[in-house]
């Protein structure tokens, strides 16, 4: 054995990487694979060149593990080093690369991918680092380079009868949950399951039935199955994933079978998308549009990043999109920087390019699916409205394109673009200052009564239930041109959209204000009151919120303001006009009567907007079987 000393200073690296990498530990598995799974590449790529003697043979990667002796090996049959790259590789690349990681990280706080770092991470685990390798040069030694992890490094001659590399771990105290079965395989299946080259772990044992072939004499019965168990290589991973694949040669079976293979316990996807571009950048992958009409939040983090099929992360949120990280799927590109910080990342000219590639073909697949097929596009609108929403209103590249395939619903269940919605609503639906107003509802059951009655003007009601339609409507009146919103509630159904006409008011001043005096000593601090001309078959009492002031509450509401001192801003309504106001409240002389039937009004105002509870339902009720009896 020759020894030597590394020529880095690295005695103090070892604290400083462990303490860094702590939580990341478990990446030092993904770093040697990459590089076994690279030293196989190699190779092949110099076989297919005709650079390499005689047969390649086998190319699988093992990863062993040996309890007894407390190691952990990868073995592979890729190139191999010779003595002096060894010495080069190992001692001056690996380790110095390990130097520049501590030199530029050491300030640093959060660290991305944490590529670079390779080989050098075997120390996080190992408090020895064999090597054991061969050369697929003609005539290669094979070489033994043993490294504590100080500087020193002892190298010499080994016994190895095949091309490649063992990379073997002497884990340390602290690490030996590396050397069970279960531990590893969690981790391969995170990092290596998509690797191009096939990787061994262990063996598992498949079972087979073998119907019994020989005569079976009259009235016997036919013997069992015979059970063959084989043990056979267990190749923990897919090397050729759907997304490397072309299109051309794919079928929704296939697509599927792949979004059940990424997440098994998933809903079958809506449809997906095969990103695949060279230039100005590499990019591959599959999105898959889940159904997202339930809970957005378990959505989340369901992209996974890899680098040349290998795992990074499933945190993609500086690459794509918020609004994109609902979609599911795989994206894989050597193009997004994965060793340097987020700051940097947000920053930096491929990831902008990136993210605005994903979102142009995301609003591109949306389009074609409207146009080829309307029908079916509506019906997945559930799903994929809010999809729509939120990315209309967190980008304005995607509204420009969202905007013509975004479907307003109405009560009727008719869906139709903010163009078709334009030219159905302007004729009856355009206020005096030249505005369109679009009528909404946030519940149908619930405004049922107020919905008919705007209907009955000819009002077309538009449904805005869900939590992204309030912010979602306020981007379309800032970005549509004169177009403004209102919930039925928020006004009479004659001032919902607000007309010229001035109507006449068919009660006195005197009438008015005792009308008004009534009402306001019965509704007390709940709402404000107000007499106004309305139709006549307009109902007599009615409760409206306007509608900017309700919108501030729930945007306070939505910021996690306390909004309990704000008062709901409730207006109580009184349609002069209605003749029961006349019949029913100003012609009785009773005050007691009066106030009586004044109330009941009020009550049933608000009981059709499902405001009546308590003792003040139970008095209605009495009062109605009194007034029947
Ligand atoms: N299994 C292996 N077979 C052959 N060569 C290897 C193997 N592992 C490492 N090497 C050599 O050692 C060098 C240093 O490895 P290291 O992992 O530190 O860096 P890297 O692979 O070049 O880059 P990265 O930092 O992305 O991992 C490699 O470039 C390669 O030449």
């Amino acid at each position: 054995m020759q020894k030597g000393n590394i020529s880095v200073q690295t005695e103090n690296i070892f604290p400083i990487i462990k303490k860094f990498l702590y939580s990341d530990q478990e990446i030092f598995l993904r770093e040697l694979v990459s590089n076994a799974v690279d030293a196989t590449s190699k190779l092949k790529t110099l076989a297919r060149k005709g650079e390499v003697k005689g047969e390649l043979g086998e190319t699988t990667i093992d990863i062993l593990i040996d309890a007894e002796a407390k190691t952990l090996t990868i073995r592979d049959r890729g190139i191999g080093m010779t003595e002096e790259e060894v010495k080069k590789y190992l001692n001056q690349v690996a380790l110095s690369s390990a130097q520049d990681f501590v030199d530029k990280y050491k300030d640093e706080a959060s660290i991305i991918g944490h590529f670079g770092l390779g080989f050098y991470s075997a120390f996080m685990v190992a408090d020895k680092v064999e090597v054991v390798t061969r050369s697929f040069k003609e005539g290669s030694e094979p070489v033994r380079w043993i490294c504590e992890g100080d500087p020193s490094y002892e190298i010499g001659t080994a016994e190895r009868d095949f091309h490649g590399t063992d990379v073997i771990l002497h884990i340390s105290e602290d690490s030996v949950q590396y050397l069970e079965n279960s531990e590893i395989e969690g981790l391969l299946n995170k990092y290596a399951r998509f690797l191009p080259v096939p990787i061994r772990f262990g063996t598992k044992t498949e079972v087979e039935y073998k119907e019994f072939e020989g005569e079976v004499a009259e009235g016997e019965e036919k013997p069992a199955p015979e059970k063959i168990e084989t043990e056979v290589d267990n190749i923990i991973n897919n090397t050729e994933p759907l997304w490397k694949k072309n299109p051309a040669d794919l079928t929704d079976e296939d697509y599927v079978s792949f979004y059940r293979e990424l997440y098994p316990m998933g809903q079958p996807p809506m449809f997906w998308i095969h990103l695949n571009i060279d230039f100005p950048f590499n990019l591959t992958g599959i999105l898959y549009f889940p159904k997202v009409s339930g809970g957005l939040e378990l959505q989340r983090n369901k992209i996974q990043l890899y680098s040349n099929q290998v795992y990074v992360t499933d945190d993609v949120k500086e690459i794509v999109p918020e609004f994109l990280t609902l979609l599911h799927g795989v994206i894989d590109s050597p193009d997004i920087p994965l060793n340097v910080s987020r700051s940097y990342l947000q920053a930096d000219t491929n990831v902008k390019k990136i993210t605005g590639y994903i979102t142009k073909k995301v609003a591109e697949k949306l389009a074609s699916l409207f146009k080829e097929d309307r029908a079916d596009f509506e019906d997945k609108w559930p799903d994929l409205g809010v999809f729509v929403k939120y990315g209309m209103i967190s980008e304005d590249k995607f509204y420009d394109r969202g905007k013509k395939f975004v479907l307003l619903e109405n009560t009727e269940g008719k869906h139709s673009t903010i163009e078709e919605y334009r030219e159905r609503i302007s004729a009856n639906q355009t206020d005096k200052y030249d505005r369109l107003v679009g009528i909404y509802t946030a519940d149908e059951d619930r405004q049922h009564t107020l919905i008919t009655a705007a209907q009955d003007r000819g009002y077309d009601v538009l449904v805005f239930e869900h939590a992204i339609d309030a912010p979602f409507l306020q981007a379309l009146e800032q970005k549509e041109e004169k177009m403004t919103f209102v919930r039925v509630d928020s006004a009479t159904p004659d001032q919902l959209v607000q007309k010229d006409e001035e109507k006449e008011n068919l009660l006195s001043e005197e009438e008015q204000t005792t009308v008004t005096n009534l009402f306001t000593n019965i509704v007390g601090t709940a709402g404000t009151v107000e007499v106004k001309p309305l139709d006549v078959a307009d109902a007599p009492v009615q409760i409206v919120r306007p509608e900017f002031m309700r919108r501030m509450k729930e945007m306070q509401q939505l910021q996690g303001m306390d909004t309990s001192m704000f008062p709901d801003s409730v207006q109580v309504i009184i349609n002069a006009n209605n003749p029961t106001v006349k019949e029913h409240i100003l012609a009785k002389e009773d005050e007691g009567e009066r106030s009586e039937n004044a109330t009941h009004l009020y009550q049933l105002a608000l009981l059709s907007q499902q405001m009546l509870s308590g003792p003040d339902l139970k008095a209605f009720v009495d009062r109605s079987m009194k007034m029947l009896g």
